[in-house]
């Protein structure tokens, strides 16, 4: 068996890893970003744990429905902190270049007394499925590492392991956690996770039953499948539109409408649930556009890179520095999936986007609310777009009026698919 890494969420890898051999069978590391050579007794482990006490949480539950529930109850609890009272930051435990094997996680470090941070990690210990370790510096400078057990109520002490630097893994951790947690890339990966929760969300099966009905094509009709993706606001909806309209074609979406009435319910789950949702619906989408490219230019409002790009900006905490370099497998198309002729991305200046968002005054998904609060995930989910390859999109300005915006569009269509 390969050793269980524990590291903060690291995006680019770039990073030194520091880890402890627990024993033959599990250990625990951390990475940190370094630029020069790194020592276990130096500063960087310092700047990691602090000057008070250092705790870190994930979770050991092979029921991966489980471990995505527990997380978000993990999540809760810790940020039910203020943050005045101690700094939080992501940790991922994980099997070195094991696909299905990571876990998130957090590490908690503090100085100055807090009885509310004192009480979460005090209940953190009793559930069971989370692992909770303590770290300390001893005299002669070195780090060690403390399992604190649940055993009879109170924190019995387990042996304790030194940490020290550690060769880095192959596969960035946060590209481990991304693949078939956040984004699927097959069928058959997203379709297992809805089979797996049938017993906790009782609406999987109805998506099941939906998907099962689906004509399983990848090879679309002799018509251009044009998708038009963009965040909330950005025209998609008026585009689509006339552009169905003026090429005489066949408007499409993902999520198709018989997901609709599931949608709220599934946006509500933890991501890896919600996003095997999103998954599946790209695929009954795939079949309807086969079917109709037969027929007439399809246009696709939203289709695997809105999928794609909102999970991997979610998934990924903090700037733009922290996603996954362009050209990481994250960003490659499902091989059963199938393609479109063109992908076209509408892009806007933020302030003109909040303005038309303004204007139209709709309700908005939780995530969309959450770009408006949230810059930097806007900026995260565009770039995310943009870095999706095979086929990548291309990049369209929707600042202009709607007409010229849709005459702009068609003249890309004619130039690339020769419509
Ligand atoms: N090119 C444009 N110029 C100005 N306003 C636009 C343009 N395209 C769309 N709008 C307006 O912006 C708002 C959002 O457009 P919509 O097509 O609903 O976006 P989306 O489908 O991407 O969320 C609507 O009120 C729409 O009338
Ligand atoms: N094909 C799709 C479409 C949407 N999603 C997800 C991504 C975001 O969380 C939301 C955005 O959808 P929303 O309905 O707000 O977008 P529009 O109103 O169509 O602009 O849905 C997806 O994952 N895959």
């Amino acid at each position: 068996m390969m050793a269980r890494r524990l590291i903060p969420n690291l995006g680019q890898w770039s990073s030194r890893i520091f880890g402890v051999e627990c024993d033959k069978k599990s250990a625990v590391y951390f990475a940190l970003r370094v630029d020069r050579q790194a020592d276990p007794r130096g500063k960087e482990l310092k700047q990691l744990f602090g000057d008070g006490k250092a705790f870190s949480f994930h979770i050991h539950c092979e029921d991966r429905i489980q471990r995505s529930k527990i997380y978000e109850l993990l999540q809760d609890k810790v940020s039910s902190i203020p943050s005045t009272d101690c700094t939080i930051m992501d940790m991922s435990s994980f099997l070195p270049n094991a696909k299905q094997s990571a876990s998130k996680g957090f590490l908690l470090t503090y100085s100055s007394d807090s009885p509310l941070t004192e009480k979460v990690i005090e209940d953190l210990q009793q559930v069971e499925a989370v692992s909770v370790c303590s770290y300390f510096q001893e005299r002669d400078g070195m780090w060690w590492q403390k399992h604190l057990s649940q055993k009879g109520g109170g924190s019995e002490i387990c042996p304790r392991y030194c940490i020290t630097l550690t060769e880095k893994p192959e596969v960035c951790p946060t590209v481990l956690n991304i693949i078939n947690n956040d984004v699927f890339y097959s069928f058959e990966e997203a379709y297992k996770v809805l089979v797996e929760c049938r017993d906790i969300i009782p609406e999987s099966q109805a998506v099941l039953n939906l998907v099962d009905q689906r004509l399983d094509l990848t090879e679309r009709g002799k018509f251009p499948v044009i998708v038009i993706e963009g965040l909330d606001a950005t025209g998609k909806t008026t585009l689509t539109e006339s552009l169905t309209q003026t090429v005489n074609g066949v408007l499409l979406k993902s999520p198709p409408e018989s997901l609709a009435p599931l949608r709220k319910r599934f946006d509500c789950e933890p991501p890896l649930i919600r996003r095997a949702f999103y998954a599946l619906g790209n695929y009954i989408t795939a079949g309807q556009i086969a079917r109709e490219s037969s027929k007439a230019p399809v246009i696709v409002d939203r289709y695997w890179h809105s999928t794609a790009a909102y999970a991997i900006a979610t998934a990924v905490r903090g700037g733009l520095g922290k996603l996954p370099a362009g050209g990481s497998e994250v960003y490659r198309w499902p091989e059963d999936l199938l393609r479109p002729s063109l992908v076209l991305l509408l892009t806007l200046d933020p302030a003109e986007r909040q303005s038309r968002l303004r204007g139209r005054g709709l309700a908005h998904t939780r995530e969309e609310a959450e770009l408006e609060a949230n810059n930097l995930f806007r900026q995260k989910v565009e770039e995310a777009y943009r870095r999706i390859e095979d086929p990548a999109c291309v990049i369209v300005d929707a600042s202009p009026s709607p007409d010229k915006v849709l005459q702009q569009v068609l003249l890309l269509i004619k130039n690339k698919c020769h419509l």
